[in-house]
């Protein structure tokens, strides 16, 4: 059993996934946190983001795995964990020049897919490109500025900032962010975290929540 979760950046994703996850008593999946950590290893190594060949060389001779717990998905490149540095405004400014990159996708759908279900996959393609045929598919959306507040409490900058690079970023993924056409979309802005989570669970096949 897959549920896919996607919509655009700060719309509420992994803590929604992360919730319905617990739920459902399986882990989530977060496809964003590998190409985020496709970044941070691309980053540190100075490799130019718009060079596909170069960091795929990188990420080759550095594996990366993810864990996808339904407490908080985390990542590592061998012993070391490069969770705790992606979520920061410079990985967040060159994350969608990576996830751009069409042999980056296809190695991030790779490990996606070698995954065991069952699980809650969140992201931008997970319902269209990478699980076409999951059980149940979710869309989140919010306006800018909802999701700007949100995420101030994530990041040094201030509401406007963050707002202005949420919207170049959503313009960036716009590509692969389209919504499943089977996909129930949910506007996050008026409902809180707990409302979101109990809109999916209460919308999922019964043969999904008793699985
Ligand atoms: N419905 C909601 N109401 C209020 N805050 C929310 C809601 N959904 C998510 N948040 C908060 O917004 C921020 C961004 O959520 P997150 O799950 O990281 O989104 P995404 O994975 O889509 O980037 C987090 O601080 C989260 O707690
Ligand atoms: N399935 C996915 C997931 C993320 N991404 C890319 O990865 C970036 C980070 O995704 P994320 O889900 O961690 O970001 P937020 O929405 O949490 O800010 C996005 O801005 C996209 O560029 C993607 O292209 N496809």
């Amino acid at each position: 059993m897959i549920v896919t979760i996607d919509g655009v950046a700060a719309s509420g994703k992994s803590s929604v996934s992360g919730g319905v996850a617990r739920a459902l008593g399986v882990p989530y999946v977060s496809s964003g946190l590998l190409y985020r950590a496709a970044t941070g290893l691309g980053l540190e190594a100075a490799v130019d983001l718009h060079d596909a060949p170069a960091l795929l060389s990188h990420l080759q001779s550095h594996p990366l795995r993810l864990e996808p717990l339904a407490a908080g998905n985390r990542v590592w490149q061998g012993g070391r964990e490069l969770t705790g540095e992606l979520h920061s405004t410079r990985v967040d400014r060159g994350v969608s020049v990576v996830a751009a990159l069409p042999e980056v996708r296809a190695w991030v759908d790779a490990q996606l897919r070698a995954l065991p279900s069952p699980f809650v996959a969140e992201g931008r393609d997970m319902g269209t490109n990478v699980f076409p045929r999951a059980g149940a598919k979710f869309y989140l959306t919010a306006s800018p500025h909802i999701r700007a507040v949100r995420r101030a409490q994530e990041r040094p900058e201030d509401v406007p900032a963050i707002e202005a690079a949420l919207v170049r970023r959503d313009e960036l993924d716009r590509v692969q962010s389209a919504p499943a056409p089977d996909a129930v979309v949910i506007d996050t802005g008026p409902l809180t975290l707990d409302g979101v989570i109990q809109t999916i669970l209460a919308q999922l096949p019964a043969q999904l929540t008793s699985a």
